[in-house]
């Protein structure tokens, strides 16, 4: 930056002052309703916003690049920015620039960092939008560190949370925790270790921010969390969790008193830890390929439109906190038996009383988002608006409580028994804030007549002063003669009486002249003058007064956060519960049985998504049986296009259903816990990563095989395919054997294979059962049953289905004779059972006859003229076929 004529004025001088310590944000500066911006960041934010680059002194030798948007659209600006990556820092007038003497204070009054948005704009309802925090411990040796501090807040709600992982697994939670908050930004100390910045170990699309590393240093977090928290809260925290996840939340907390200056963060009140054993730790691949909660980008779904996921299939809740806990729910399946059959005695008594169910949920339509308003409070950016909506929420809570009063189930009675009113805070409310509001405190318009005193008077003073200017237009009317005299009000000119050209000759002479138009003039007078100074001192006084009311009741109220979070969490809970009950009633779900057995039991089940689909023939239900005995790996077998997929995620699917609570699609089920459910299936993201199908294919199966104990679930969808066939069935066969044998595994196992040669598998090891799904051929056509049985397929019908897809009868032709000779080679199933198979053994179509023989020359011992006569006569032989 060059100091010249343009940027030495007093303004410019502040500017650069300012922008000094946020070098690397964009500074958006209050000038009058401008937001405006200089030099680079001018230049940048004209480029990425599409808005004019003017210059601050055009005629000056080195004139300062600029740009502007108006303040109040700011926001849409600002969510521009962000979505590019940039930072925003907001520098607002600080004092009345009418009231100040000489240059106006400015201040930045809020850093945007994509962490740490609050407003409704910038965040939408049903998303969070979590700031992170993550220290790898100090390793010993330079080899990657084994243990991680994760902190992670949603400033909107408050909600704050800590995990520390240790061991071998380490790395893998950290992943599986990373894709479930779905960070936006995520502080690492600036000394990280490269290695663990790398995108495809951290969470994508995030901003990774790093800070000074002494924001992590465990002493300076205590003193920070000590600030923050109770003395109780504190002393759970150290006692539950490792140092490594008290550093992170230091540094988090440490973060976000530089960025937000104002409000006291006091909604962050209590600390979530996540402790192992309590959720089931889902890994980014199961959250992925079972579309828990965002649908996978295949190209067949967006044919058909099909763009549900677990979490919208089974979404009935009707306000955002709801909306937001369910997800919560789905990404976290529990582990803990009581915890799951009180959240299923809550589901199954809402969905038996309908009356409750439905009452229930009309009035939690009626609930705003209390969780964030509270947050807004908290952090002291609650407009007069934002508190009217929290005044009408906070109406319908009396509402609520006899209908959870005609309840039994544990968790409801609980709830009905904690159950907060909140009628004082609605008082409160209520009694100072007029029905309707303004976006702004500081336009007026806010409080109730009879609330206070002064309002009353001031009001008064400004009624009065409107009957005092009529009585002033009537006499100067009669004083001068001219009826037609009026007295007006514009922004730039105050107040003014106005005369009209023909009777400009009555206008008396202490009338003094402040504007001339085509047809009147505008006139001053010294009593007017008087009148106007008395009724606009008064409107800025009782503005400052309503905008003072306002702030105290905000201070009031802020004082209650945590009352206010604990409705927000109970609301967002009965609406989950009461959601649930409304999918099993609409979609016939049944309560599942879960006990802490081994065998998992599902009759008539049905994939929750794909069943919603508009199929022709409507969903086939199937049954499961899944144990540690005699059904231990189901080998599954059948046609593309059969349905294995969709039946391997089907069963998934109902365990984490039942295991988050819900109701599932079957007709019984019968659910023996599960620790984790681990997926391989279809395509993975890594292949952006440069790494090939196969190669992704089998380190992810190396990684179920090495963390799935005897209690996992495993679904393992066409392992093998993205190598040669022999290769692939080697391995898919000798996997199968391993999970069925290993001692730390017999995990509950279904594996879909197009290889039937594995169907052996079945007498051959004790736990292995066939299945295959069901067709029919008719007239050399297949007819998709889409029915699980017993017994293994022995045909593919691969080519059926290219012919159902289109391909030309030539190449289907063709790959009938092709197959036929492939199948006359035929593989002995006893070479299976000890499986040795190379690519030289390989059945293929038989080579031409002259390849054949040109395989059995040999050229050492032959003249170069033999090898010259014998390729004569090859190719005399080949011209003439
Ligand atoms: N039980 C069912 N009832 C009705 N339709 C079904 C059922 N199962 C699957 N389908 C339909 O069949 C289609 C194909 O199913 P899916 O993808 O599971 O087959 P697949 O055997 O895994 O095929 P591929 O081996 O080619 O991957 C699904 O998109 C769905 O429309």
């Amino acid at each position: 930056m060059t100091t010249n004529d343009a940027d030495s004025t007093p303004l410019m001088r502040q500017y650069r002052e300012i922008k000094e310590a946020y070098r690397d944000a964009i500074l958006f500066f209050r000038v009058g309703d401008f937001y405006e911006m200089f030099y680079q960041d001018a230049e940048e934010a004209s480029r990425l916003l599409n808005i004019a680059l003017t210059s601050r002194d055009k005629h000056s030798a080195n004139p300062v690049p600029l740009c502007g948007v108006p303040y109040h659209a700011a926001t849409a600006y600002i969510a521009k920015l962000l979505k590019a990556g940039r930072t925003i820092a907001l520098c607002d007038q600080v004092e009345d620039p009418k009231s100040a003497k000489g240059l106006v204070r400015r201040e930045v009054v809020r850093l945007y960092t994509p962490g740490t948005l609050v407003d409704a704009e910038l965040v939408p309802p049903d998303e969070t939008a979590y700031l992170a925090a993550l220290i790898a411990s100090d390793a010993a040796a330079p080899a990657l560190p084994s243990t991680f501090g994760l902190a992670a807040i949603d400033l909107s709600t408050g909600d704050f949370r800590l995990s520390s992982f240790e061991g071998e697994q380490a790395l893998l939670q950290l992943q599986g925790e990373l894709s479930r908050l779905e960070p936006r930004e995520l502080l690492v100390p600036d000394a990280a270790d490269g290695a663990l910045l790398e995108p495809s170990n951290l969470a994508r699309g995030c901003r990774i921010c790093a800070v000074g590393h002494e924001a992590f240093d465990l002493a300076a977090a205590e003193s920070a969390l000590h600030k923050q928290f109770p003395a109780s809260e504190l002393e759970r925290l150290t006692k539950l969790d490792s140092s490594a996840g008290l550093r992170a939340a230091g540094a988090i907390l440490s973060y976000l008193r530089n960025t937000q200056r104002h409000g006291d963060l006091r909604h962050i009140r209590a600390v979530i830890i996540h402790q192992h054993g309590d959720d089931m730790p889902l890994d980014p691949m199961t959250i992925r390929n079972l579309e828990l909660v965002r649908p996978l980008a295949s190209d067949r779904q967006e044919e058909t439109g099909n763009r549900h996921t677990l979490l919208s299939v089974i979404d009935r809740t009707v306000t955002v906190m709801g909306k937001r806990l369910l997800r919560e729910w789905v990404l976290r399946p529990s582990l803990r038996i009581d915890r799951i059959t009180e959240r299923l005695d809550a589901v199954q008594e809402l969905l038996q009383h309908l009356e409750t169910r439905v009452d229930l949920r009309s009035a939690l339509r009626g609930m705003q988002d209390v969780t964030r308003l509270t947050g807004r409070l908290a952090l002291a950016r609650a407009t007069p608006r934002d508190l009217s909506v929290l005044k009408q929420s906070l109406a319908v809570l009396p509402a609520l409580r006899p209908l959870l009063g005609r309840c039994r189930s544990t968790l409801l009675v609980r709830l009905y028994a904690e159950w907060d009113d909140a009628a004082d805070l609605h008082d409160l409310l209520d009694g100072l804030l007029l029905p309707e509001v303004p976006l702004s405190s500081r336009d007026g318009g806010i409080v109730k007549d009879g609330y206070d005193p002064t309002v009353d008077a001031l009001r008064g003073a400004m009624r009065d002063g409107k009957q005092w200017l009529l009585e002033l237009e009537g006499r100067e009317r009669t004083r001068t003669g001219i009826d037609s005299l009026k007295v007006r009000y514009n922004q730039v000119f105050g107040y003014y009486i106005e005369v009209t050209k023909p009777n400009l000759s009555r206008v008396p002479p202490d009338y003094i002249r402040k504007q001339t138009l085509v047809n009147a003039e505008r006139f001053m007078t010294a009593e007017l003058k008087e009148l106007e100074e008395r009724i606009t001192g008064a409107d800025v006084k009782l503005k400052a007064l309503e905008a003072e009311l306002f702030d105290r009741l905000v201070e009031r109220l802020a004082a209650q956060v945590a009352r206010l979070q604990s409705i927000g969490a109970r609301l967002a809970l009965v609406d989950v519960l009461a959601g649930l009950a409304e999918v099993a009633a609409l979609h016939r779900y049944v309560r599942p049985e879960v006990d802490d057995g081994e065998t998992i039991e599902i009759i008539e089940g049905r994939h929750p998504v794909v069943e919603r689909l508009d199929l022709e023939g409507g969903f086939i239900p199937n049954d499961t049986r899944l144990d540690r005995e005699t059904h231990r790996l189901l080998i599954i077998t059948g046609p593309n296009m059969a349905g294995k997929s969709t039946y391997l995620r089907q069963v998934a699917l109902i365990v984490l259903l039942a295991q988050i609570g819900s109701f599932v699609p079957a007709s019984r089920t019968r659910i023996g816990l599960v620790d984790r459910v681990f997926t391989r299936v279809g395509a993975s993201d890594n292949l952006a990563a440069g790494q090939s199908t196969f190669m992704v294919e089998m380190s992810e199966t190396a990684h179920i095989l090495r963390h799935a104990t005897s209690r996992s679930l495993i679904l393992l969808d066409e392992i093998g395919r993205g190598t040669s066939t022999y290769d692939g069935l080697s391995l898919a066969w000798s996997i199968a054997e391993y999970i069925q044998s290993a001692p730390h595994l017999g995990a509950r196992t279904l594996f879909a294979t197009h290889y039937h040669e594995m169907t052996q598998l079945e007498g051959l090891r004790p736990g292995i059962r066939n299945y295959r799904v069901a067709v029919q051929e008719r007239d050399g056509d297949v007819l998709f049953l889409r029915k699980i049985v017993e017994g293994g397929a022995d045909r593919s019908y691969g080519i059926h289905v290219a012919k159902l897809a289109g391909l030309p009868a030539a190449i289907l032709t063709r790959a009938q004779e092709v197959l036929h000779q492939l199948e006359q080679g035929g593989q002995s199933s006893d070479r299976l059972q000890n499986p040795e198979p190379s690519e030289r053994d390989r059945s293929l179509p038989a080579p031409h006859p002259i390849l054949s023989e040109m395989k059995q020359m040999d050229l050492f011992s032959m003249t170069p003229l033999e090898a010259m006569n014998r390729l004569a006569d090859l190719k005399r032989r080949l011209d003439q076929e």
